[in-house]
């Protein structure tokens, strides 16, 4: 397989309402996407990163120039997916715009053998459960509206955004609206300190499944320490960039569970690397969600499907964030998305939409 050409395309998705975490409030999804075209087949990749560097030290322009100046003139023309992490490997971090060439490529490859994604990667299921993410809103009875109106949709699990100031009271109200059954998270984004450990000792009372990144991505001790203060398992999300990180975070007794998002680690590959490491030491991934695209969104419930992703994902349908998307809506039905089964990650922009949806779009030279 030769590539011919690259195409990096910063496309706007409109939200249908903002969205609050305590990195910050998001009114659009400004998401890159790659595309790859070879001597047999086209592929897609989509990179995650958030339009500021506030989730992590990745944001879309960054991404877009360093794609432009480093990682495609980086990349052989006739690479297969498991040569490009190699190739980009000289370049330090960016596993985010790395993710997006490298599944590109992979979608590509996968498409010239009508090869689908999810067989690839060793999926043993065809539907994939879903929770979903709830951002931080205006009041508690605003809150409550929306998870019943998720729960009606059939989501199978409820995370709560959480920050200082808004985390026992939200909590506390959802769980006596909506009782002990409903399966019930929260994620902070890294929004607390040590100096917090007793009242985040406060959301034990809760029986939540786990609480999701409580302290600052570089702090692995930290997290380690507060899980001996803490009964609710803590799991790990922008800590962890790769297999290596995992391997760390899990020896020092920094997660008990990990958020496993193929954007956030460079790619499906080391995703499913982290897949097999947490599985070998008992620890539960799931498969989170950086409000990606149909692109992204068809790519991670192929990862979803493997073995060891036992709790329910935040892969939702598109529809929770988005009122038009650049793929063709995926199968959801009573808290499940079915894993597509076409070529590659089974989806591919619609041309008007992607074209309407379209703010830039820059051909890289091979
Ligand atoms: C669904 C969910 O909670 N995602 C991330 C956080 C997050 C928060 C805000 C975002 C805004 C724009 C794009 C991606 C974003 C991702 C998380 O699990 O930590
Ligand atoms: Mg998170």
């Amino acid at each position: 397989m030769t590539i011919e050409a690259i195409e990096i395309r910063k496309v706007a998705l409109p939200l249908k309402e903002p969205f609050r975490a305590s990195v910050g409030v998001f009114c659009a999804r400004d998401v890159l996407l790659v595309r790859v075209v070879t001597s047999d087949a086209e592929g897609w990749g989509e990179c995650v990163a958030l339009p500021e560097p506030r989730y992590s030290a990745e944001y879309v322009d960054g991404a877009a120039d360093l794609l432009r100046r480093f990682l495609v003139p980086a990349l052989p023309p006739s690479v297969d997916a498991h040569g490009v992490a190699p190739a980009l490997a000289p370049f330090r971090g960016h596993p985010m715009a790395k993710a997006a060439l490298e599944t590109a490529v992979l979608d590509a490859q996968l498409r010239a053998r009508g090869d689908s994604l999810g067989r690839y990667l060793g999926a043993a299921r065809q539907r994939v459960a879903c929770g979903v993410s709830v951002g931080i809103m205006g009041s508690v009875p605003e809150l409550l509206d929306a998870v019943a109106g998720y729960l009606a949709q059939g989501y199978v699990r409820i995370k709560l955004k959480i920050e200082p100031g808004w985390d026992i009271e939200p909590v506390r109200a959802v769980r006596e609206r909506f009782g002990d059954d409903l399966m019930l998270q929260v994620d902070a984004n890294g929004a607390y300190t040590p100096a917090d450990a007793r009242h985040l000792a406060g959301l034990d009372a809760f029986e939540l499944a786990l609480i999701e990144q409580p302290l600052a991505p570089g702090d692995l001790l930290g997290h380690a320490r507060l899980s001996r203060r803490l009964a609710t398992p803590i799991c790990l999300d922008e800590s962890i960039e790769s297999a290596a990180q995992a391997a760390a975070a899990i020896s020092l007794g920094a997660a008990a569970i990990v958020n496993v998002k193929p954007g956030r680690v460079g790619g499906y590959l080391e995703a499913r690397r982290i897949h097999d490491l947490c599985q070998a030491h008992g620890v539960a991934v799931w498969c989170g969600d950086m409000l990606e695209s149909g692109i992204g969104r068809a790519a991670n419930l192929a990862l979803a499907a493997l073995p060891g992703f036992t709790l329910p994902a935040d892969t939702c349908a598109a529809e929770r964030y988005f009122a038009t998307d650049v793929t063709e809506p995926l199968d959801y039905a009573d808290g499940h998305l079915t894993v597509p089964t076409g070529p590659g990650i089974g989806a591919a922009p619609v041309k008007e939409v992607l074209d309407e949806l379209t703010l830039a779009s820059e051909w890289l030279g091979v």
